[in-house]
């Protein structure tokens, strides 16, 4: 049944459920594959410069490299880690069907929660999450939490953090979500949360149509506009954006925010669109919020950023 196909993925144990997800979806078809998880990017055997290929993720960058070089035929990702502009000669082929797209907080105790007097440290590497948190509750601390989701949940036990912020769907994946986490509806996701793609090269006909097979059109369809909301919105710079989309019989129903980094300003859209009519929907309401105030304070946050960097 024609060649293996190889399958590229990070090494980290979410990076590995999500590719073997995807292994036993082609394997179901007939296919024979292998997983190659890939660890450093050996940049250096290509022959231009990362950013000249357009080569930007830090979590995509391996795989991507990889892809280019040969070493493997697709590579698996969480569609929230992968930049809005692909590399040039890479090609987004298949969505798969997304899980719940919330944000979860992990915690020693939710009581503080409904303390309105104290100050209480919250853990997140995300902008977004910040933000959010911030504007919820004024008087807490948000300190910085990364790495990947087993290393931070090991960080949150460490430290006298009262707790921290995960992707319900990464928690699940992994089988640790904790039944006490508190689910934070309130929390816009970021865009494509909970959604794995498959990319692979523009040139691999033969995989792009053997992918085509295990997409699924109504999570293609949300994340295509969430993540045009995204690209229209920061223009390549890293912001309190969220998004989420969610389809409904023929109608999609829209929520999109931008925060200030602090968390005090926060413009938003919400919005429902019939599916016919979804081409530019997502650019248009970036649009409509950088209209509204979004433009200054999208420049107010690049300021602040080269001021940290
Ligand atoms: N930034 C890391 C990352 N990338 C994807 C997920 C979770 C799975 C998903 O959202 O698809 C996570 C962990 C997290 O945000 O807690």
């Amino acid at each position: 049944m024609g060649k293996i196909i190889r399958i590229g993925t990070r090494e980290s144990e979410l990076a590995l459920w999500q590719a073997k997800t995807v292994q036993a979806k082609l394997e179901a078809l007939g296919h024979d594959t292998i997983l190659v998880p890939i660890t450093s990017t050996g940049d250096q055997v290509l022959d231009k410069p990362l950013y000249e290929l357009g080569i930007t993720g830090i979590f995509t960058k391996t795989l991507d490299v990889a892809l280019l070089k040969g070493q493997i035929d697709i590579a698996v990702h969480s569609m929230k880690d992968v930049p809005t502009q692909l590399p040039k000669g890479i090609v987004q082929s298949a969505v798969l069907e997304r899980a719940v797209a919330h944000d979860i907080l992990v915690h020693k105790g939710a009581d503080f929660l409904e303390n309105h007097e104290n100050s209480f440290t919250i853990a997140t590497g995300s902008l977004r999450r910040k933000a959010q948190w911030l504007h919820k509750y004024p008087n807490h601390n948000v300190v910085d939490l990364r790495g990947n989701v087993n290393t931070r949940l090991l960080k949150l036990i460490e430290n006298d953090w009262q707790g921290a912020i995960f992707a319900q769907a990464g928690l699940e994946r992994i089988k640790l979500m904790p039944k006490d986490a508190v689910i934070l509806d309130w929390m816009i996701p970021a865009p494509a949360q909970g959604a794995m793609v498959v990319v692979t090269l523009e040139k691999d006909t033969h995989c792009r149509q053997i992918l085509s097979q295990i997409n699924h059109a109504p999570s293609e369809m949300e994340t295509k506009v969430e993540r045009e909301f995204l690209r229209t919105l920061e223009g390549g710079c890293t912001a309190p954006i969220g998004a989420l989309a969610q389809i409904q019989d023929s109608t999609l129903a829209f929520k999109g925010v931008l925060f200030s980094l602090d968390g005090k300003q926060k413009l938003e859209i919400e919005k429902s669109i019939s599916l016919d009519d979804i081409e530019d929907f997502g650019k248009n309401c970036a649009k409509d919020i950088l209209n509204k105030g979004g433009d200054a304070l999208m420049q107010a946050i690049r300021d602040e950023n080269s001021a940290i960097h």
